[in-house]
């Protein structure tokens, strides 16, 4: 290699290690990271699935039939050949977020963790259901703001508190007023409504609705905006 060509191909590497580490980046505690692109996008795998990925975030009090509208909703996008997964706040806690308890912190992080989660689902294409109580609103919305707009759709499972303590499924409430579960949301700890939501599932007037009639609710606003098509 002559001395010219040698000192041209030192330029080039200097100049290409000089642009790597323009796109390195440092986040929270990772230093000189670097984002890696495939050719194979979001696009290109919702083309091949023939819907949009999105997360549909359900949010309500514990009894509220998060975890049953969840189930009936992904069966009946199932039925009709839509790829869906439920990140359920039980499930989850019984494997990545073990180690997470019920204190405001925690539920933030739970939370948060899950948001992350249900990004990679939804950029995968696949519809991504997630059913945790998620009870403050700065959390739900820091979620939504990782994805792009269109692609959080919240979900508020409005069922009054005297209800989910009626149903009481688990016995959870029994045991909370009893006071042998503290900083239980709905008894003593806070639950924040969603101030403005995509969709309102609730129970009006004498017209009583299955858990199934209001995934259908869910599927006809997934179907109306889109979501349901490539
Ligand atoms: N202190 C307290 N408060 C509320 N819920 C409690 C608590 N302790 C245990 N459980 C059980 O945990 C389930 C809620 O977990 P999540 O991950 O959805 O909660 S959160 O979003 O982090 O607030 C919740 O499940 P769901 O009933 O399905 O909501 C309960 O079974
Ligand atoms: N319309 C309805 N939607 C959802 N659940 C309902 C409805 N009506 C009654 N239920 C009952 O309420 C309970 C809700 O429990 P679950 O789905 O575990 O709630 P969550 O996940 O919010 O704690 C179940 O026993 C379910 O059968």
């Amino acid at each position: 290699m002559t001395g010219s060509s040698q000192l041209r191909r030192r330029r080039i590497l200097t100049q290409r290690t000089v642009h790597l580490r323009f796109l390195m980046s440092n986040v929270g505690n990772s230093t000189n990271i670097m984002w890696h692109d495939c050719p194979i996008q979001k696009q290109d795998r919702q083309q091949l699935l023939q819907q949009q990925g999105c997360v549909i975030w359900l949010t309500g009090l514990s009894g509220s039939g998060k975890s049953t509208i969840a189930c009936a909703l992904s069966q009946s996008l199932h039925s009709k050949g839509k790829l869906s997964y439920i990140l359920d706040g039980d499930n989850i806690r019984h494997g990545l977020n073990q180690d997470l308890s019920f204190r405001a912190e925690d539920r933030s992080e739970n939370i948060r963790r899950i948001g992350e989660v249900a990004k990679l689902f939804a950029d995968a294409g696949v519809i991504c259901i997630t059913s945790l109580i998620s009870p403050y609103q700065k959390d739900r919305d820091a979620c939504r703001a990782l994805l792009s707009k269109g692609d959080f759709i919240e979900v508020f499972i409005d069922v009054p508190l005297h209800v989910c303590e009626a149903r009481d499924p688990k016995g959870l409430y029994k045991l909370a007023r009893a006071g042998k579960i503290k900083g239980f949301t709905g008894i003593d700890d806070p639950y924040e409504p969603p101030c403005s939501c995509e969709i309102v599932l609730q129970q009006k007037g004498s017209d009583c609705k299955s858990p199934s009639d209001m995934a259908e609710e869910v599927i006809s606003y997934l179907e109306e905006n889109g979501y349901l098509r490539a």
